[in-house]
């Protein structure tokens, strides 16, 4: 499990959960550690993902459970342990905002305010000033989660449990929202349990990611570790990606962002983060391509020299290759027929090619 770096780990909350709970033929058996930042429960449709939410919640008593945050215990079935959802100090944001309809956006964030959190400071975080006298039904979807990601914060939560708030909104606005949950992630000093099947969100946001298979924790570490790794696909190949970190060296006048990634320059569309900012980007495996020279006379513009780590050949024609390259960890999805007449092997060096325009503006994020 890591923290990502740069990140504040601070805080001091931690939470603890270990649950098993069977549905049927279902068996729910998992066991992790979330600490402040953003831990995001990865897996396919079915995999247990909200019932580990529910039960965190109080919403579901689970056949044994006991879930901590540091010396306080939510529930701990041994002992007779339960407390109640309301009094678990949770913030919580579904896929809809779930905003009382009847009261304004300002009475909406008032209602669970205590007294210790600044109104104006979550205001002016999450750009809602111009929004406060109006009613839920008058917002976007993209506004009313804002105001639900603010009235969390409010309620000076110990945890905040995010259950796919994303999933809901198109993607214009996704990119409108990540940015005030990658704040959220920054601001809030407690562990925020987040459920999500996109890539792109886990890429973005997780400090922590724990990826479920059938009820069982199979892997948990950093997204890039998480995501780097071949085995890792409940989004699908199609989702497989890997991310890298890399800071902001300058902005180009033709529209491009220049970053330092590990010694390269990889060259994206124009973002809006200031020189020195480091960011992260996912790479989907299926836009880089391979060669063993270095490419001359091509119009992509990021090529990074690497060194094959392992390939993993898939059912049908394509093979996910593993490039470790100055930048960090690469996939590259290609033909199981490139892969053989590249003679690609663990330890050939190669150079990884990735089209400008194919790194999208939700893959890159701050932090
Ligand atoms: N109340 C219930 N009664 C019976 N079975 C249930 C109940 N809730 C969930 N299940 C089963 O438990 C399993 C895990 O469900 P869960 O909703 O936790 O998965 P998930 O990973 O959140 O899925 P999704 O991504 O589709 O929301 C599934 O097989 C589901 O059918």
């Amino acid at each position: 499990m890591g923290v990502a770096p740069g990140r504040r780990a601070g805080g001091g909350v931690m939470l603890n959960l270990r649950l098993k709970h069977a549905f049927g033929r279902f068996r729910l058996d998992a066991e992790f550690t979330a600490p402040a930042g953003v831990t995001v429960l990865f897996g396919r449709s079915g995999s247990g993902k909200s019932t580990i939410l529910k039960a965190t919640a109080g919403l579901l008593r689970p056949d044994e459970a006991r879930v901590t945050l540091n010396d306080r215990t939510l529930c701990d079935t041994a002992k007779g342990v339960w407390l109640p959802p309301h009094k678990r100090g949770l913030g919580v944001i579904f896929q809809e905002g779930r905003l009382f309809p009847h009261l304004t956006v300002r009475q909406n964030l008032l209602y669970s305010r205590r007294k210790a959190s600044s109104l104006s400071r979550v205001v002016e975080m999450l750009g809602i000033g111009d929004l406060l006298d109006r009613r839920p039904r008058a917002l976007s979807g993209g506004e009313q989660q804002r105001v639900a990601i603010g009235r969390a914060l409010l309620s000076d939560p110990q945890l905040i449990l995010a259950d796919e708030p994303l999933a809901a909104l198109d993607e214009p606005r996704k990119a409108e929202i990540l940015p005030y949950f990658e704040r959220l992630r920054d601001e809030a000093r407690c562990p925020i349990l987040y459920v999500t099947h996109s890539p792109a969100e886990v890429a973005r946001l997780a400090t922590t990611v724990v990826v479920l298979d059938a009820g069982k924790v199979t892997r948990q570490g950093t997204p890039a570790d998480v995501l780097g790794d071949p085995d890792v696909v409940p989004a699908g190949i199609r989702g497989v990606g890997a991310v890298l970190e890399a800071t902001v060296a300058r902005h180009h006048d033709d529209g491009l962002t220049e970053l330092d990634a590990g010694g390269v320059p990889l060259f994206l569309p124009r973002t809006d983060a200031a020189p020195g900012t480091r960011t992260r980007i996912r790479i989907a495996a299926q836009e880089v391509i391979l060669s063993r020279e270095r490419p001359v006379g091509l119009s992509a513009l990021n090529i990074l020299p690497g060194t094959v780590a392992s390939l993993r050949a898939g059912d049908g024609p394509g093979t996910l290759v593993v490039v470790d390259t100055p930048a960090g960890r690469l996939l590259a999805r290609v033909t199981r027929r490139s892969a053989e007449a590249l003679q690609l092997a663990p330890g050939v060096a190669c150079h990884a090619v990735v089209k400008t325009v194919a790194i999208a503006r939700q893959d890159i994020g701050q932090g």
